[in-house]
């Protein structure tokens, strides 16, 4: 199966554990790779039959500025299930980079896979 990519996408985001985290939002870095069938809209030249990702980086960016989860996970989480979900891709790997988490680490998070391939 082909594959459409979003790579380094920023997004703000109520995002923590601790006081100090609630009470702002911070930077998340979203990696996105999502399975999809890419010679139907190559053939006709169609972004109707494409996997739109200026889309997904809309909808990604409207799900960060209304959640304020704890951890890294069930941002992923969430996230993976929704993508899978409004756009009927059947996988999709997503890594979440929490990049200002530890000052001497230059990023920390998760990256998960979900669906069939
Ligand atoms: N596996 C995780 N570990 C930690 C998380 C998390 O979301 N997943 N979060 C924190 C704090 O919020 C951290 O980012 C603040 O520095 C700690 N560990």
């Amino acid at each position: 199966m082909d594959r459409v990519f979003i790579e380094q996408l920023q997004v703000d985001t109520v995002i923590g554990v601790y006081d100090w985290e609630r009470t702002g939002t911070q930077k998340l870095l979203i990696d996105l790779a999502m399975a999809w069938d890419n010679q139907p809209a190559a053939v006709d030249d169609q972004l109707s039959l494409a996997l739109d990702y200026s889309a997904v980086c809309q909808r990604v960016e409207q799900f960060a500025a209304q959640h304020a989860f704890e951890l890294v996970e069930t941002f992923a989480e969430r996230l993976a299930q929704l993508l899978l979900k409004e756009f009927a891709m059947p996988w999709l790997r997503l890594k979440i980079t929490k990049p200002a988490a530890i000052p001497k680490a230059a990023g920390v998070g998760v990256e998960i896979e979900r669906g069939c391939r």
